[in-house]
């Protein structure tokens, strides 16, 4: 589904501020696997979404999604079928339209150019169902502006955006990082719900250790640049949040200095 093969970011090379932010990276990912991501600070976790959605140019390696290789394919060409939820709910949604014009947007990425004729009826009966599933009771508001909503309602509504045209990869960068914490557990479960219901090939980064054990079937940890743990089946399973640390500082030699991570 998708391969990182020998993934390597450097910042600033030649500089002195030259930063290896991946350091030949290899990562595959099956089908419907739902993989959480947690690392300490400047680990490397955003460089790598980032690389793989085609923010930034890689300096060596290979992305393969669908057994393509998209590695020289522009972000905007990556996008139509990878989508991505970010940390700011600002970020997602544009505030001066409605829920139901940000939908249409979204869904209008799945059709041709020249087949997109505003919003049908069919359409809204499609986006009323979806928002349902977020028991927000946000299809009763389709017309109202999405800058009306509170943060976690805008998180929720960019999830359902990135999702209403099934993208092959969903990318998840902190996305409940900003919320209260009550409000990010809440959309939590809602991407658990989506991504399992729609069995999406997902790459979740969190800071909160916890949930990266319990949402997902996989999880990753990073440090320097590269992957140092890879957490599957019963070792997962029997994992706690106590053990990840105390192996993190094992396998890396370095303290944890993650505050969020370790509060969290
Ligand atoms: N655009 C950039 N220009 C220069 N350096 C960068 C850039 N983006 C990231 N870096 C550097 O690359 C390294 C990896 O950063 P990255 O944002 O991927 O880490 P992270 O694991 O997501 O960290 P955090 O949990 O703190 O967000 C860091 O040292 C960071 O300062």
């Amino acid at each position: 589904m998708l391969r990182v093969e020998s993934l390597s970011k450097t910042f600033g090379k030649g500089s002195t501020n030259e930063k290896i932010a991946l350091n030949e990276v290899n990562l595959s990912l099956q089908e419907g696997e739902f993989v959480t991501i947690i690392g300490g600070n400047g680990a490397g976790k955003s460089t790598l979404l980032n690389c793989i959605s085609g923010v930034y140019e890689i300096d060596e390696g290979r992305i393969i999604l669908d057994s393509k290789d998209v590695t020289s394919d522009p972000e905007y060409k990556r996008s139509r079928h990878i989508g991505r939820v970010f940390q700011d709910p600002l970020k997602g949604t544009a505030h001066d339209m409605t829920i139901e014009e940000n939908l249409a947007i979204a869904f209008a990425k799945g059709k041709s150019v020249g087949l997109q004729s505003g919003v049908t009826k069919k359409d809204t009966t499609l986006f009323k169902e979806r928002l349902e599933l977020l028991d927000l009771g946000l299809e009763n508001r389709i017309k109202q502006k999405v800058g009306l909503l509170s943060g976690g309602q805008r998180q929720a509504l960019t999830l359902l955006m990135a999702t209403i045209i099934k993208p092959r990869l969903l990318l998840l960068d902190e996305h409940t990082a900003a919320l209260d914490p009550t409000i990010a557990r809440k959309v939590l479960g809602l991407t658990h719900k989506l991504v399992s219901e729609e069995k999406l090939c997902t790459l979740m980064i969190t800071h909160n250790m916890k949930a990266s054990l319990e949402y997902g079937t996989r999880t990753i940890m990073m440090h320097g640049g590269k992957i140092m743990m890879d957490l599957q089946g019963e070792e997962r399973k029997d994992m706690t949040v106590d053990r990840l640390i105390e192996q993190f500082e094992k396998r890396s030699g370095a303290e944890l200095d993650n505050d969020r991570m370790l509060l969290g």
